[in-house]
């Protein structure tokens, strides 16, 4: 099985965990987008959800599938949301953000009573890090905050380059129309450590360490699909 294939049984799987009636939160990446493919055929069948996208991106995606929307101001609380990540370690700690989404998808995932990860098996990981952490910032006083990170980081015993995320040549923009710096920081021991010390600092408007919130993670592999959930 390539890649995409245990992206798409990956999604299969967890659109068992969908009933009719339920509000969703709907992830970014490459692995929600084949969720949010399977969920249309679902809804054409007369399934009916309203979901909440993560990004700009899969809101178009789910418009042109036909997925009906709601947004968090008129559906504040949901029931369950769907997503990748970028990292799984045992604990369902996560790293996300490698596509931009971070805040919004933690902002959906916390207004969810439960969230589902759906990734194939090369994103699982003993300790989380070897993926840069993406951390999202204010335009306004850039390298302050970076200097502020890098001095957090080191009070953690972590270091390494933090780059400021490009695309086409130009400094990537969020949806919600911030910067972010990939933390290659190497292994992140202490995740709740470093988590605190970066929403410490003013400049970071979000991280990309999503911990205590994924209930249960649906791995793809060469073998066939694995639930997990979290050892703690
Ligand atoms: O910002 C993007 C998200 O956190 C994605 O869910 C994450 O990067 C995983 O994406 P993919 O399924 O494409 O590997």
């Amino acid at each position: 099985m390539d890649a995409k294939a245990m992206k798409i049984e990956a999604a299969r799987a967890a659109l068992e965990h969908v009933t009719s009636g339920m509000r969703l939160g709907i992830g970014t990446g490459s692995t929600a987008e084949e969720f949010v493919r399977l969920l249309a055929v679902k809804v054409a069948e007369g399934m009916k959800i309203i979901g909440v996208p993560t990004s700009e991106r899969t809101a178009a995606l789910c418009v042109q599938l036909g997925v009906p929307l709601s947004t968090l101001e008129e559906t504040p609380e949901l029931d369950l949301t769907i997503d990748g990540a970028d990292e799984v370690d045992a604990d369902l700690s996560l790293i996300k953000g490698g596509g931009g989404a971070l805040l919004r998808e933690k902002i959906v995932a916390s207004a969810s009573a439960k969230m589902i990860v759906i990734a194939d098996e090369s994103k699982i990981v003993d300790t989380l890090g070897r993926f840069p952490l993406p951390i999202e910032v204010n335009r306004f006083g850039l390298k302050a905050t970076e200097t502020a990170v890098r001095k957090a980081a080191a009070s953690l015993g972590l270091s390494g380059p933090l780059t400021l995320r490009m695309t086409g040549g130009e400094p990537f923009v969020t949806d919600g129309g911030h910067l972010i710096l990939d933390a290659s920081f190497g292994r992140i021991p202490d995740a709740r450590a470093l988590s605190d010390a970066l929403h410490a600092i003013p400049g970071v408007v979000e991280h990309g360490l999503f911990l205590g919130l994924a209930d249960l993670a649906v791995i793809a592999g060469s073998t066939g699909i694995r639930t997990l959930v979290p050892a703690r």
